[in-house]
């Protein structure tokens, strides 16, 4: 079943698409550890026009901090609290009108944070939010260090598609991306210095091994010549990154009416190796470089 968009409301809103919502006295959010009744979520988040998402609770802790330092807000920002504490399945950092969150490893993860944060910013009646996941990604003939801005997040077939077990049904969701968001964070990293930036595909994965054509994980059964086969076709198609939340994210952020992009660091380039060698301070400063160009979009003036 393909599922219709209906992307109707232009009161910057978030929609929830859930009728069964409306009847509930209290919605927990469980893995978050917040709720209606025992939180005033218009305060806590009301202003919240930010929301970045990232697999690494350490990443995103240290984005809020970044972030509160650029914004100039008051005090050091060494001391943020995690907005999550009660719970260990997701941190989540706030600095300004910017709410930093990690989301784990894979679509179950992210899409499970996701359903709780939409809610979230659905009952604390936020609106025109923007939210950015920053990530890390294997590239495909790109260098690594490189950025890559999502124009499209497509399956492990090469399409932007994303299929979503729904009862015993499959529901087919488009993953389309905002594309004047991708030209003004293009434009963004063309006036940071040391930030080579393109736009391509993303390819996004169900498994880290396997899943993205690995020769070193703990079952393989293809050859080398077959894995760079699938990676060139991958290339011919588009694909410049591999990652493994894209599509869910697109899909879900589009269907509740966010406008959602993905900004990604390239670590190696899959068409030459599979293994992560890179020390860890080079890998500290590439997955600091997705931060840069997102603090730059944020502290610009928007028309
Ligand atoms: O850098 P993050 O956000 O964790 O994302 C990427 O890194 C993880 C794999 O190492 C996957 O979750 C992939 O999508
Ligand atoms: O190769 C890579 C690197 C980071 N994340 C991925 O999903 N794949």
């Amino acid at each position: 079943a393909k599922e219709a968009a209906t992307i109707t409301a232009t009161s910057g809103l978030v929609h929830v698409k859930n009728p069964h919502l409306d009847s509930m006295e209290e919605d927990v959010l469980y893995h978050l550890d917040l709720g209606t009744k025992t939180h005033n979520l218009p305060a806590m988040f009301g202003d919240v026009k930010f929301v970045c998402v990232g697999g690494s609770p350490n990443r995103m802790r240290a984005f809020a901090q970044f972030m509160h330092k650029e914004l100039g807000l008051a005090g050091d920002g060494k001391d943020l609290a995690d907005i999550c504490a009660g719970t260990d399945r997701y941190a989540m950092y706030r600095a300004g009108p910017v709410l930093s969150i990690s989301h784990g490893m894979g679509i179950p993860s992210i899409s499970i944070m996701l359903h709780e944060l939409i809610k979230l910013l659905h009952h604390a009646k936020c609106r025109d939010v923007t939210i950015i996941r920053i990530g890390t990604s294997g590239g495909l003939g790109v260098e690594a260090g490189s950025v890559v801005i999502t124009d499209m997040a497509v399956d492990s077939s090469f399409q932007p598609r994303f299929e979503q077990v729904v009862l015993d049904d499959v529901v087919v969701r488009s993953t389309e991306l905002d594309r004047d968001l991708v030209e003004e964070l293009l434009t963004c990293s063309k006036e940071i210095p040391d930030l080579p930036t393109l736009i391509g595909h993303t390819m996004c994965t169900y498994d880290f091994y396997e899943g993205q054509g690995r020769l070193d994980g703990a079952l393989c059964s293809f050859s080398s010549e077959k894995k760079l086969e699938y990676l060139k076709r991958a290339y011919d198609a588009g694909v410049r990154n591999i990652e493994m939340e894209s599509t869910a994210f697109a899909a879900l952020c589009r269907l509740c009416g966010l406008r959602a992009a993905v900004v990604c660091v390239v670590l190696l380039d899959r068409l030459e190796s599979d293994q992560i060698r890179a020390p860890h301070e080079v890998l500290r400063e590439f997955q600091h470089r997705p931060q840069r160009l997102i603090a730059a979009f944020i502290r610009k003036p928007k028309a």
